[in-house]
Parts: structure tokens; C-alpha cells; sequence
């Protein structure tokens, strides 16, 4: 199986000294749909956001399709679909202006407007895409956001928390949604969620990060078995115990 992504003992050390990753090591494959899991704090957004070379590293190294983020962060980004976990929108658009907008920053001409098309049919806003983003409401602007990404089309989708914020049938379509667009074009997703359920539905394989380290990665069925857990919420609290323990 080829590599999408290779991390291999990343660091962040902010400027007020905190380690958001703190040699953080795994790879996720061509083709697959990853999770990164692990409670608040733990390093997710840090990771995701120097895979997306919006953060450079302190230290360790990342690649994404053979191209180093540090070193060549144009052409990842040319190889990217990043969803922020506070991805904001401008409130004076509607929403057509606003997805025509920030995909007119990438595409041009017959592809815009069949990205345009494409991301105003996942978001399935009807006729509120013609409303300002100002009267929508937290999850609207969220699948909004989505919509976009998921429409570009990307080798690799980075996306901070896709359903963070949305009720339980919004949240059931925008997974859908990802598990579709992932069989359906090979795409490979990076995920981080907090949702054990939803990794489960979505993911084959994941990474459990602690404290910036990652303490647990393969596939779902594997990291239960390694815990002799029920489901993945039960292996994700015992692998955390045992970080914790050896820590000690
Ligand atoms: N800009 C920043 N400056 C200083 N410290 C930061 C900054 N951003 C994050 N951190 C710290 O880095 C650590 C990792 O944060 P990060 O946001 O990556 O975690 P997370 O796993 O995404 O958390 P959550 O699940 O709550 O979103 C935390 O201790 C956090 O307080």
C-alpha cells in the first residue's frame, strides 16, 4: 500500500513554551479514510494544521504524497482539501457568493463552475444558498465549509472535526457524504473527531494521540482486540490509562 501522508517524530513547541505535538509518528495510507483521535488538548488541530502548512514544525518531518510540508508547502497545498475546526465565512456573501468566491481562489473558467455546482449540491442548501451567510446558523456554515472542501476534490482531504457542531442527522449526512465522496473517487481523508461512533463508521485505520505522542495506531478491529475492548471508546480509555501508567 502506498504512503499518503509520513509523519515521523513531529514537534511544535509554541512560543509560550506549551508542546502542542511532541513527537508525534504515523502514516496514513493511499485510499483510506484515517482518524486522529485523542481527548481535548492532545496535539490534533497542531497536526493537522502543519500538515495543512499553516504551522511549521519545531521539529521532525511530514510529507504528503512524496512532497515535504516544510520545504514545499505550494505544492501540498496544490495536493490539499483542508477544513479549519473554526473555519469562519464571510457574513455579507450568501452562500453561492461565498463557495464561488473561495473556490474562484483555485479554479477557473468550466471547473468553477462545475466545482460551484458540485459544492452546492453537498451542501444541500436549496434555496437558503442565495440567503447571507449572516442569517445562517452554526451547522449551515459548517456543511457550507465542507461543501467547499469536498468539492475541490483534492488527493487528500485534512478535515478538523468535520461534524463538530452539528445535530445527529446533520451529522449522519455529512458522514455519509464523506464515506461516499471516499469510495467514490479513491480519495484519502485525515480526520480528527472526538466521535468514537463516528470514527468507527468512518475510519479503517486510526492514531490515538496523548500529549502529543501517539500511543496506538492501526485498524479499528486491531486496536480493540490489543485492549480486549468492546468497541473503540473502551479501547481509546484504556490505551490512554496505560500512556498514562507508563508515564508514571
Ligand atoms: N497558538 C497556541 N499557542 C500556545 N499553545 C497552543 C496554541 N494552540 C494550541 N496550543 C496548545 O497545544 C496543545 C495542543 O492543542 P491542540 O489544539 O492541537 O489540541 P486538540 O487535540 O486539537 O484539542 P481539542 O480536541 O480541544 O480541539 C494544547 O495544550 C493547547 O493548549
Amino acid at each position: 500500500m502506498s504512503i499518503a501522508v509520513d509523519v515521523r517524530d513531529l514537534v511544535k513547541i509554541y512560543p509560550n513554551g506549551v508542546r502542542g505535538v511532541d513527537g508525534a509518528t504515523f502514516s496514513v495510507y493511499d485510499g483510506e479514510i484515517f482518524g486522529l483521535i485523542g481527548p481535548n488538548g492532545s496535539g490534533k488541530t497542531t497536526t493537522l494544521r502543519i500538515l495543512a502548512t499553516i504551522l511549521k514544525p519545531s521539529s521532525g518531518y511530514a510529507n504528503i504524497y512524496g512532497f515535504d510540508v516544510v520545504r514545499e508547502p505550494e505544492r501540498v497545498r496544490r495536493i490539499i482539501g483542508y477544513l479549519p475546526e473554526d473555519a469562519g465565512a464571510y457574513r455579507d456573501m450568501t452562500g453561492l457568493e461565498y463557495i464561488t468566491f473561495i473556490l474562484g481562489l483555485r479554479f477557473r473558467g468550466k471547473e468553477l463552475e462545475e466545482d460551484v455546482e458540485e459544492a452546492v449540491k453537498i451542501s444541500r442548501l436549496g434555496r437558503d444558498v442565495y440567503r447571507p451567510i449572516r442569517s445562517y446558523s452554526k451547522g449551515m456554515k459548517r456543511i457550507l465549509n465542507l461543501a467547499i472542501t469536498l468539492a475541490q476534490r483534492p488527493k487528500l482531504y485534512i478535515l478538523d472535526e468535520p461534524t463538530s457542531g452539528l445535530d445527529v442527522e446533520k451529522s449522519i449526512e455529512v458522514r455519509n457524504t464523506i464515506a461516499s465522496y471516499s469510495k467514490s473517487y479513491g480519495a484519502t481523508i485525515l480526520l480528527s473527531s472526538h466521535n468514537m461512533l463516528e470514527v468507527e463508521y468512518l475510519c479503517n485505520r486510526v492514531a490515538i494521540i496523548y500529549r502529543g505522542k501517539i500511543v496506538s495506531e492501526g485498524y479499528i478491529d486491531e486496536i480493540k482486540s490489543r485492549y480486549s475492548a468492546k468497541n473503540l471508546e473502551e479501547a481509546f480509555i484504556y490505551s490512554i490509562k496505560e500512556s498514562k501508567t507508563s508515564n508514571t
